[in-house]
């Protein structure tokens, strides 16, 4: 196991490191909580200890155990004073109001409060608690104060990690949201990924986290109440005091203090997961519960975490952790929870980035240079999501039709166009390619094929040729007989148009244009193409000229080997699908015209 020990984190004060770099998923510290609380409906670990349960022993409000002596132990030594099953008759008004009179002894609070966060002498809950995942070394050249984490003393409550940078007010909250203010439309860039952020869903996790600060407070008090500190009695009547909470999670009072403090340290902690009941359990893990403990107090925040804490026996277990420990809360939200403003990586990314956006007007040069480095800077960071969100939004403004295009993801690059030159009408790129867009955007055939049974091509459809009434490989074998009256007054020799239900496994009526232009030959000027694939799911090439035009050319294929190409005769059209291997053979006499055409198989129902 790797040795685990404070050091300066530069600006974010002092921080967690390893000695070495560590495997992903290295089990970094194995360590007791000062006290741990499983979250309600996650019934995999003891509400006492945090361990794994095997046979929960279960207390009348249903709290789970992993035996009898932890529910009892932790009956005594605070549940009582939760416990929903527990007599309440002792609740007044009158309580309540001795309970905010209680002692106001707030510097005595911050000491203690500075014990908490560095291991200082407050009574575990008996358990398992471990930090787990992947810790940066400390870089080379940072100061080095390291000492055992084991053997932290007192006053390291900058280990709290993120006091620093009060006044951080603007770039808050704007890193959401901003998108709107240019008109934009949801669901492109930022808005990806950002789902989980969303402030009704912090709010939410805030309050699911919040009472367990009491747990873990009733935990820390176990058996020893400091001098002056509220009695049980009165600990007892604060859980149906809802105004009381609130003062108290503001930080008012004695109380107050140590609140605000737990909530700072404490820390969502993981292990199997326990699924999010708001969804029935198909949709988000929650964290298992939360602890509170030496070395996970001396945590910096980051929304990019690299580490998770790991709650029981998951711990020792190994297996993937998510890292979601200090994922839960984002910007504002960790404002207000946990009281600093975050400078994680992702953090300055995007409050960068909103910073741009105010800044230089949408289309700007200098706004596309500042998004460009952002986006950079993000995937150099391994922010894979805001730099995608990042790119998305520059590619957008410049070349995104062009980068969809090569992903494939052609429904997707057309509208990049469209909304792009809408947004930026000025930019001739975006102008053009949107023209080209609008003037392919045909509506389909509403049959492409005619229902009935439909005949497969010929064993190698690879390559189909039809046109002018004949085909130019053997697929006409199977298909060529079929002489038909369709729509057209006389009967003609008509191939299916079964090649993309066949190959692209597509109806036919799903297939647009994306673009297509005149390409020309010339022995004396451009005689070929080299080998390449298109960016395209099929690709066509219609013939224009007489074959006796020009000596060579055709359409040459790699699959077909060295010498494996079509010349089709005026009239005639090649389709293949784009990422097939082929090239544009030399011509060595004379000029061949084609017309090559790009097809795309749109996501949309016909
Ligand atoms: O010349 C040909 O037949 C091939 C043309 C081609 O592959 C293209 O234009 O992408
Ligand atoms: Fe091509």
């Amino acid at each position: 196991m790797s040795s685990v020990y404070t050091s300066s984190a530069g600006s974010r004060g002092r921080g967690l490191f390893t000695a070495r770099a560590c495997p992903s998923h290295s089990l970094l510290r194995l360590g007791e909580p000062h006290a741990a609380s499983p979250m309600p409906g996650c019934a995999s670990v003891c509400c006492s200890c945090g361990r794994h349960l095997e046979r929960p022993v279960r207390c009348a409000c249903s709290a789970a155990y992993c035996s009898e002596a932890c529910r009892d132990k932790a009956y005594d030594t605070g549940h009582a004073l939760l416990c929903v099953a527990a007599d309440d008759a002792a609740r007044s008004a009158a309580s309540l109001a001795e309970l905010l009179s209680l002692g106001s002894d707030a510097a005595r609070a911050s000491r203690e409060v500075g014990g908490l966060a560095s291991g200082g002498p407050w009574v575990a809950a008996a358990g398992v608690s471990a930090v787990a995942g992947h810790f940066p070394e400390e870089e080379e050249g940072e100061e080095e104060e390291g000492e055992s984490d084991e053997g932290q003393g007192e006053g390291e409550s900058e280990g709290e990690g993120g006091e620093e940078g009060e006044g951080e007010g603007e770039g808050e909250g704007e890193g959401e949201g901003e998108g709107e203010e240019e008109g934009e439309g949801e669901g492109e860039g930022e808005g990806e990924g950002e789902e989980a952020h969303s402030p009704e869903a912090l709010e939410a996790e805030a309050r699911l986290l919040l009472p367990h600060c009491w747990r873990l407070l009733l935990g820390c008090f176990e058996g020893r109440l400091p001098e002056g500190a509220p009695s049980r009695r009165v600990l007892r009547l604060l859980r149906s005091y809802g105004e009381v909470l609130a003062r108290l999670s503001r930080g008012e009072g004695w109380l107050g203090s140590l609140v605000a403090a737990l909530e700072r340290n404490a820390l969502p902690a993981s292990g199997a997961g326990c699924a999010d009941p708001a969804t029935g359990g198909a949709g988000a893990v929650l964290p298992e519960g939360v602890v509170l403990s030496a070395a996970g107090s001396m945590l910096n925040h980051s929304c990019v975490p690299s580490c998770a804490v790991v709650f029981g026996d998951e711990a020792a277990k190994g297996g993937e952790w998510t890292g979601r420990a200090h994922d839960l809360a984002r910007t504002a939200a960790l404002r207000a929870m946990h009281g600093f403003v975050c400078r994680c990586e992702k953090c300055e990314v995007q409050r960068g980035v909103a910073r741009v956006r105010k800044m230089h007007p949408a289309g700007s040069d200098e706004r596309l240079e500042a998004l460009r480095a952002f986006g950079l800077r993000a995937l150099e960071e391994g922010l894979y999501e805001d730099a995608v969100a990042i790119h998305r939004r520059l590619l957008r403004e410049a070349a995104l039709c062009s980068a969809l295009q090569r992903l494939h993801r052609f429904d997707e690059a057309r509208a990049a166009w469209l909304g792009g030159s809408e947004a930026l009408p000025e930019h001739a790129e975006l102008r053009r390619e949107a023209a080209a867009a609008r003037a392919y955007h045909i509506a389909p055939p509403p049959h492409a094929s005619p229902p009935g049974k439909r005949k497969r091509p010929a064993a190698e459809a690879r390559i189909l040729a039809a046109g002018g009434g004949r085909t130019i490989t053997s697929s006409e074998k199977s298909s060529s007989s079929a002489r038909r009256a369709r729509r057209r007054s006389v009967p003609t020799t008509d191939m299916e148009a079964t090649y993309a239900e066949s190959r692209l496994k597509v109806s036919a009526s799903r297939l647009r244009v994306w673009d297509a232009f005149v390409v020309r030959y010339d022995a004396a000027a451009q005689r070929s193409l080299p080998t390449h694939q298109d960016d395209s799911h099929l690709s066509l090439t219609i013939a224009l000229n007489e074959t006796g035009e020009y000596d060579g050319g055709g359409t040459s294929f790699e699959d077909l080997g060295g010498e494996g190409f079509v010349r089709p005769e005026k009239g005639c059209v090649v389709a293949f699908p784009g990422e097939l291997r082929h090239g544009g053979r030399a011509v060595t006499r004379g000029v061949r015209y084609i017309i090559a055409v790009f097809l795309w198989v749109t996501e949309e129902s016909p």
